[in-house]
């Protein structure tokens, strides 16, 4: 790996300021989903780490939130601009860890940047109120005061933007944060945490830990000291630690799975609908929590859609995130490729055709983009988050039909739909039961916009106004005897 500044490839977990190596030459390998090769060892950290790390961002937490809301912006900014300076280097160790084309990598980058730049701004504006109080001798104050210590835990997928989208607003907060970010992809949060140190972030408000994942959640959701918990990942998980996390009542983020419906009706423009959802299946190889996993489309252009979309998708090209070109790179790991097939046997054995779509490699990570035609809700793919590359076309014949089907899933992240009409655009956006909905729109990630789901998918919002008071706890004061 060709890296401008090598110090950025940290083989070392971050601790109470502290750069620590393995303990008893206990390491993990970190591979190359493309190669299978191994890269680089992380230290294999538990418990006595954690809580070392947690006591530490308790005693220079409260100095840190103390400090004016233009200082904390200052050294955000300053991470800002090292983060967008070290892009090619950050994004070819995102891309070694996890497999994404190299140019998604460097769009990660600029997105995760951005959670910093906008928290920066954002640290100056989080305003109280006075309130017309109820008392001649009294006023009412109320204030925002920061949360305290954070635990994060965090998914391979975005192994960038997952963890900025946290510690941006965290910081601008006044908050400290200790992070586990996912086994697969620990490099990306290392080197952020390197770049977080040379910004000027106190020694001890950030920690990165890599080791045993049960050990070290267990330490942060059972710890009174960590007042938070943010966790992005898979649902399971997610009820794992909100259950494990209710002793001590902690607040909870959690941006847990998806499963979400495209819909394409039959007044919508269909050359959009097809750029759109070409985004919103096959970014990141169909490996993220917004993509596309039921496209409904309306019977009167489904064939006209279907045919469209195997041309689009025939042009995709699977390779090594490092090689010219390559739109999908591999899967990042041998149980995501199993559960991708098995979602494609099980379509197929029940009656769904394969309108296009190349053999797996075997022996490979690498996933060939797939597309899969009258689909009915009896399968897999219609209630499981697929996680990949598989374009899977349902029919629908009325809005309302669409809509309770739409909805018949315990996810609710996010969600799609194409029409012309004004007042079918504002039907769904009122009745899909997602966090969020894009209109004739395939990517809907930003860092201006609250960003989170209803039902199974999640607590709370990351991005925007809003994921900075996820952050921050409310203290109303009766100011009296005046
Ligand atoms: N809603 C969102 O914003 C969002 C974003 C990205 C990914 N996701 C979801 O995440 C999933 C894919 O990510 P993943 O495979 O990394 O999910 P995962 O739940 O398997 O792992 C997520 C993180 O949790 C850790 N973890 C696993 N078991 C743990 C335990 N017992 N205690 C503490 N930590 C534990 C993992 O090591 C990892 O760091 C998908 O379901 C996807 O939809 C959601
Ligand atoms: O996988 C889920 C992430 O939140 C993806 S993104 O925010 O849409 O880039």
């Amino acid at each position: 790996m060709k890296l401008h500044d090598p110090q950025l490839l940290k083989q070392a977990c971050y601790v109470a300021g502290n750069w620590v190596s393995a303990i008893d030459d206990a390491y993990t390998p970190v591979t190359n989903p493309s190669t299978g090769e191994r890269i680089a060892t992380v230290p294999s950290l538990g418990c006595d780490e954690t809580l070392a790390a947690i006591h530490v961002a308790d005693k220079v937490q409260g100095d840190w939130a103390a400090r004016t809301a233009k200082e904390r912006a200052t050294v955000l900014r300053r991470w800002y601009d090292l983060i967008v300076e070290n892009t090619q280097d950050l994004a070819t160790i995102l891309t070694l860890e996890q497999g994404k084309p190299l140019a998604e990598a460097k769009g990660e980058i600029t997105y995760a940047a951005s959670f910093v730049e906008w928290y920066a701004e954002e640290a100056k504006r989080s305003y109280g109120e006075l309130i017309p109080s109820h008392k001649p001798d009294a006023r009412i104050l109320i204030s925002k005061q920061p949360i305290g210590v954070v635990g994060a835990i965090t998914p391979w997928n975005f192994p960038a933007a997952m963890i900025t989208r946290k510690c941006g607003p965290a910081f601008a907060a006044g908050c400290a944060v200790v992070l586990k970010p996912a086994p697969d992809t620990p490099l990306t949060a290392l080197a952020l945490a390197e770049l977080a140190e040379r910004a000027g972030i106190p020694a001890g408000l950030f920690s990165v830990i890599t080791g045993d994942a049960g050990a070290i959640g267990g330490a942060l959701t059972e710890s009174p000291i960590v007042k938070k918990i943010s966790f992005t990942g898979s649902t399971g998980v997610g009820k794992l630690l909100m259950a494990q996390s209710a002793d001590t009542v902690k607040k909870l983020a959690l941006e847990l799975g998806g499963n979400a419906p495209f819909i394409v009706c039959d007044d919508a423009d269909i050359d959009k609908a097809i750029a759109g959802v070409m985004v919103a299946k096959f970014r990141n190889a169909g490996q993220t929590c917004i993509c596309a996993n039921r496209i409904y489309v309306h019977d009167k252009v489904y064939d006209e859609f279907a045919a469209k979309l195997v041309e689009k998708v025939k042009a995709l090209k699977v390779g090594d995130g490092f090689e010219d070109g390559a739109n999908l790179g591999p899967l990042i790991n041998a149980a995501a490729v199993e559960k991708v097939q098995s979602h494609i046997d099980d379509a197929l054995a029940k009656g769904a055709t394969l309108a296009y779509g190349l053999p797996q490699p075997e022996g490979t990570q690498f996933f060939p983009p797939q597309v899969l035609t009258e689909m009915d809700d009896s399968m897999l793919i219609a209630s499981e988050e697929t996680f990949g590359p598989v374009a899977a076309l349902f029919r629908f014949s009325d809005d309302d039909e669409v809509i309770r089907r739409a909805n018949h899933v315990s996810s609710g992240l996010a969600s799609y739909a194409y029409t012309r009409s004004l007042s079918r655009a504002f039907k769904f956006s009122e009745s899909l039961e997602y966090g969020m909905v894009g209109i004739n729109e395939g990517l809907i990630s930003t860092e201006v916009a609250p960003f989170g789901g209803v039902k199974e998918s999640g607590l709370g919002r990351e991005g925007a106004r809003q994921g900075l008071e996820d952050f921050l706890e409310i203290k109303y004061t009766l100011m009296g005897g005046l």
